[in-house]
């Protein structure tokens, strides 16, 4: 019992800590973004509101003066009201201007703070983790809600203002409404319990919010279009999306119907003690032991008090609901690992998020290898680890290969590689250098890459390349060099105004590309920075024909020389520092690669050259196998020949058949017809 009002008060004194915290930033950030409209509003609405109430004093001299025939006091009154009036008519025109322009730019304020919080963290793992997914769903619809949370807090302000004032006057007609602001409290506390049942009711909803958005986007959006009319989806797209709609807003209302009745009490109460407050004035009043012009007194502020009131009632939920919203964003700048909303990374702005100090840019060595020892990472909300341990060596200037089926940790590799995901146990080092001790910003401006699901610029096209560099953006010749360096110079070249062309179908004008085509500027773009440290291309040839293919094999793999993993005693470089690790399914993409590491369940289970590894005759050995079968007009057969170890099917020429380049090659000649047996040997021997 003792224990559950313990908590209580904590959570209470929580709720009005969070309150402060968001009314400061409201405010804070009003006068950053407008110092002279910040303060203009948030001090002369409030004090126009109390200047108001003078026009009753005005009212109450005039017709004290008219009573006593004092004309002095009449015409004194009269000019006081008049004064009053046209001021406040006036001020109040100029401050709700000013109010309107400085609510438009702390909005614009939130939602650049609200990108950067998103944006700027050095890692991306809040987009993995429900709780900062959820939030940030909320925050995201109300997001209009920030800068009417100002209006909310300046309007609140104006009627207390206002309130105050009348009070203030009417106590001096009867100090027994002293009392009132009192009976305002179970009202008060009826607001605060529904906006925490509807805030609660939000949270639990966000998840189905954020399912109907992504359905909305499915019906609405041109990628999904094919499909959505191929498997008639827009029905059951629909009845989807209705059934998220009742999910998220059915608690939502329950909520508010079950708060407002509790409201609904609060108002009755004090209702009833202002009534009778204000019952007991005017009987005195009328009783003789007032003035009549006291009695006008009263009358207009009693008026004035019950409008306050009545404004009151939905401002203070407005006012509720924008704390509300202002909290959520708080919650998402306290998150772990975020970045400031100034758009400098946080404290953990580390590559390896272990919260260790930057160090000098000159500790990150200009080149060497690349060592993972007892790299671990698992996902948020995961027990079982989606990568290691992992051991593994990347050699200077080695072009590294990664195989394995799907799901097994190929892209969680490349992304600790980047420095976009921290490690959750062992460490990377660069040169001998631990990158979780250097900022995650200063590592990735050394690495380049063309990520599995790449992004396609709605921009233009050299716009879309140079992005990849952001100082040579308008570097048209840079631009160019890419293109060429990518192999890519050809989709430009086919583009009416060439570099100059809006790319997108969304955008006027616009022009869509096919896949291959994005992705060949998204290798393009990865070639924008000329000398990293480590190019990270995932499954870059998804969607390139064949003969783009053996063009990108040729420009990454087939030019490195052969490198050693250092077991000879070297180290390992053929000379060029940069290390290229290429993950793909596409067995002629990975062949020529240095080493080859075959991943298993979040585990290396192989690595090795290609010669070794089909000798083996292990894993790798049967992937390539049945890789090679795919690709020829034979099932795969029998066992494999014993000097390779692997399942060759007879009649398969597996080097070939899976090697795009030499497959375009031979189409180029007309020779493309499948490949025979007689090459087996050939290729099998010549490994
Ligand atoms: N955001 C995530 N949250 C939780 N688990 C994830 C997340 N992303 C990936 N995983 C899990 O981590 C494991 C490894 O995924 P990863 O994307 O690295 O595999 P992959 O080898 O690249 O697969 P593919 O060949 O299909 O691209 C999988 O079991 C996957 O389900």
């Amino acid at each position: 019992m003792r224990k559950n009002v313990v908590r209580k008060n904590v959570a209470r004194k929580n709720i009005v800590r969070k309150n402060l915290a968001a009314v400061r930033l409201l405010i804070g950030t009003a006068i950053k973004v407008d110092r002279r409209r910040g303060l203009l509003v948030l001090i002369l609405s409030p004090l126009l509101n109390v200047v108001a109430a003078l026009q009753a004093v005005g009212l109450q001299w005039m017709v004290d003066g008219a009573v006593s025939h004092d004309r002095a006091q009449t015409v004194w009154g009269g000019l006081l009201l008049l004064i009053v009036t046209v001021l406040i008519h006036q001020a109040t025109a100029v401050a709700t201007d000013i109010r309107m322009v400085l609510q438009h730019r702390v909005g614009l304020e939130f939602d650049r703070r609200l990108m950067n919080l998103c944006s700027t963290p050095p890692h991306i793992g809040h987009y993995q983790d429900p709780k900062f997914l959820d939030t940030a769903e909320v925050v995201r619809q109300r997001r209009g809600e920030f800068g009417s949370a100002l209006a909310a807090f300046v309007e609140n302000a104006n009627l207390f203002a206002r309130f105050a004032a009348a009070l203030v006057l009417l106590i001096t007609a009867s100090p027994l409404l002293a009392l009132l602001p009192l009976t305002v409290l179970p009202l008060a506390a009826a607001n605060r319990w529904q906006a925490r049942l509807v805030t609660a009711a939000e949270g639990a909803g966000a998840e189905a919010d954020r399912r109907r958005r992504a359905l909305f986007s499915l019906a609405t959006d041109p990628a999904p279009a094919r499909e959505v009319r191929l498997y008639r989806l827009a029905d059951e797209i629909a009845a989807r999306h209705r059934d998220a709609f009742a999910a998220a807003s059915g608690p939502r209302e329950a909520a508010r119907a079950k708060g407002a009745i509790a409201v609904a009490v609060g108002w009755l109460f004090f209702g009833s003690a202002l009534i009778g407050g204000l019952y007991v004035v005017s009987r005195s009043v009328i009783h003789g032991s007032g003035s009549a012009g006291q009695a006008v007194l009263v009358l207009l502020l009693s008026t004035r008090l019950v409008g306050a009131t009545t404004g009151l009632g939905w401002l203070l939920g407005w006012l509720r609901r924008s704390l509300d919203t202002v909290g959520l964003y708080l919650r998402l700048v306290d998150y772990p690992h975020s970045g400031r909303p100034d758009g400098t990374a946080g404290a953990d702005g580390t590559a390896g998020g272990n919260g260790v100090r930057a160090v000098d840019d000159a500790r990150l060595p200009s080149g060497g290898e690349l060592v993972l020892e007892g790299v671990t990472f698992t996902y948020p909300g995961r027990t079982v680890p989606a990568l290691g341990p992992v051991d593994l060596r990347l050699p200077r200037g080695a072009t590294v290969a990664i195989v394995g089926d799907n799901g097994a940790g190929k892209s969680t590799l490349v992304a600790l590689l980047a420095g976009l995901q921290p490690v959750s146990a062992g460490r990377i080092t660069f040169g001998g250098q631990d990158l979780s001790e250097v900022p995650a910003e200063q590592w990735r401006g050394r690495v380049t890459a063309c990520f599995q699901d790449f992004c396609r610029f709605e921009l233009l096209a050299r716009e879309a390349v140079g992005l990849g560099n952001l100082g040579a953006l308008d570097d048209p010749a840079a631009v160019r060099a890419a293109l060429e360096s990518a192999g890519a110079a050809d989709v430009v070249a086919g583009l009416t105004k060439g570099l100059d062309t809006q790319l997108g179908r969304t955008m006027p004008d616009g022009t869509d590309l096919s896949a291959g085509q994005w992705q060949k500027l998204a290798l393009a773009r990865a070639r924008m920075r000329t000398e990293p440290a480590l190019v990270l291309l995932d499954e870059p040839a998804a969607s390139l024909d064949p003969g783009s293919e053996a063009e990108l094999l040729r420009r990454y793999l087939r030019g490195n020389a052969s490198v050693s993993d250092g077991s000879d005693g070297s180290d390992g470089s053929d000379g060029s520092d940069t290390i290229t690790v290429i993950v793909s399914h596409r067995f002629s993409t990975v062949r020529d690669a240095d080493l080859i590491v075959v991943l298993d369940g979040g585990r290396i289970i192989e690595r090795g050259t290609h010669t070794e590894l089909f000798a083996r005759g292990g894993r790798y050995a049967d992937m390539y196998t049945l890789h090679a079968a795919a690709y020829t007009t034979g099932p795969v057969v029998g066992s494999a020949p014993a000097e390779n170890g692997g399942k060759v099917a007879p009649r398969v020429h597996a080097e070939l058949a899976v090697d795009a380049g030499e497959v375009a090659l031979h189409r180029a000649n007309g020779q493309g017809e499948p490949v025979g047996d007689g090459a087996v040997g050939q290729a099998a021997g010549g490994q």
